[in-house]
């Protein structure tokens, strides 16, 4: 056989990610309702890819609260149609790219949030799948230094971290209090704080077992919430950070002209609430804290979940007891 018909290791390894099969498993829901509603079909359609997305073999995804209240129907007034693949994060490999993508290519390691708006119009096809469409906008490169299931823990938890501190006008030699800092969310508020932000002192709440794990994280003050208000405490910070919705009380832990930032629940100002606009450049400007370690992806020790144990997945993230992110790997 002559060398110039005989394909390359790199060509060979690019024509298996070529090849795109017309189906794939993914799990769906046809109604919603509780864990039982969901269903891993085995011939689901592979997406299309518009101009501006790329097509990605799903590596790894994870789960947030908004998959299961958004299965469970509470955001169904701006919800697409059922079915549903749920699934917001994705960590993978670009196999297809849409005629106007410029910024990646077939077998780019990529990793973001798929939705632009969590709950306004999220897509029908989600990232607990074989195979994911998504606008380039959305993503970033996956750093380095880290693999696809810790990839797959950053993107919506990060960005909501990000976002909430910057409609803060959070700023260096401030002080925060992080509600719920042991989560998904709060982890990261928690590590964006300190490295990027430059809080003076860093306090939060978690469950007796993990205030170590919150003192790891760089927390000054960790708050037992089983034995401590943390509203009755003397000490008021420049910021509350609500990541669990205790909006109510958080008001009572500023200083005057403090803020509280909230992503669920009520809220009195001077709180206010947000939703999470999905964006790859907050991630392409993170990456260094990224790839020097200085900011680390929290795994639940319980996953990561594989891809047959999606049901069992979303039954542990529904306790709220989650260390850092529910994981599903491999795909
Ligand atoms: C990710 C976006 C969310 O927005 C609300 C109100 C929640 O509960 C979410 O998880």
């Amino acid at each position: 056989v002559s060398a110039s018909s005989q394909a390359s290791p790199a060509s060979i390894e690019a024509s298996k990610l070529s090849t795109v099969p017309p189906e794939m498993k993914a799990w769906v829901y046809g109604e919603y309702g509780g864990v039982d509603v969901l269903k891993l079909e085995s011939n689901f359609s592979v997406p299309d890819v518009k101009d501006d997305q790329v097509l990605i073999k799903v590596a790894a995804a994870a789960l947030n609260p908004v998959d299961f209240k958004r299965r469970q129907g509470k955001f169904k007034n701006t919800d697409s149609p059922l079915p549903t693949v749920p699934g917001y994060d994705v960590a993978g490999v670009v196999v297809k790219v849409g005629s106007k993508v410029k910024e990646f290519k077939e077998g780019d390691e990529v990793y973001g949030d798929i939705h632009e708006k969590a709950l306004d119009g999220p897509k029908q096809f989600g990232s607990l799948a074989e195979y994911t469409a998504v606008e380039e906008k959305l993503l970033a490169p996956k750093p380095k230094n880290i693999d696809f299931a810790q990839a797959a823990a950053l993107p919506l938890a990060i960005e909501t971290a990000y976002e909430g501190l910057e409609k803060t006008g959070f700023s260096a030699g401030k002080s925060i209090l992080v509600l719920n800092g042991a989560g998904g969310v709060g982890s990261l508020v928690i590590q964006l704080a300190k490295e990027v932000f430059g809080a003076s002192r860093i306090a939060a709440t978690a469950s007796t077992g993990k205030l170590e794990f919150l003192k790891s994280l760089g927390v000054d003050l960790a708050i037992d919430y089983t034995k401590v208000n943390f509203e009755d405490l003397p000490e008021k910070f420049d910021v509350v950070y609500d990541a669990i919705g205790q909006g109510d009380r958080a008001v009572k832990a500023i200083k005057e002209g403090g803020s509280v930032v909230a992503l669920t629940g009520a809220v009195t100002p001077p709180g206010f609430r947000f939703v999470v606009t999905s964006n790859g450049e907050v991630l392409k400007k993170l990456n260094p804290y990224l790839e020097s370690g200085k900011v680390k992806p929290v795994i639940d020790p319980k996953g990561p979940f594989p891809f047959s144990q999606v049901v069992e997945a979303f039954s542990y993230i529904e306790t709220n007891r989650a260390l850092g992110k529910v994981v599903i790997h491999p795909i």
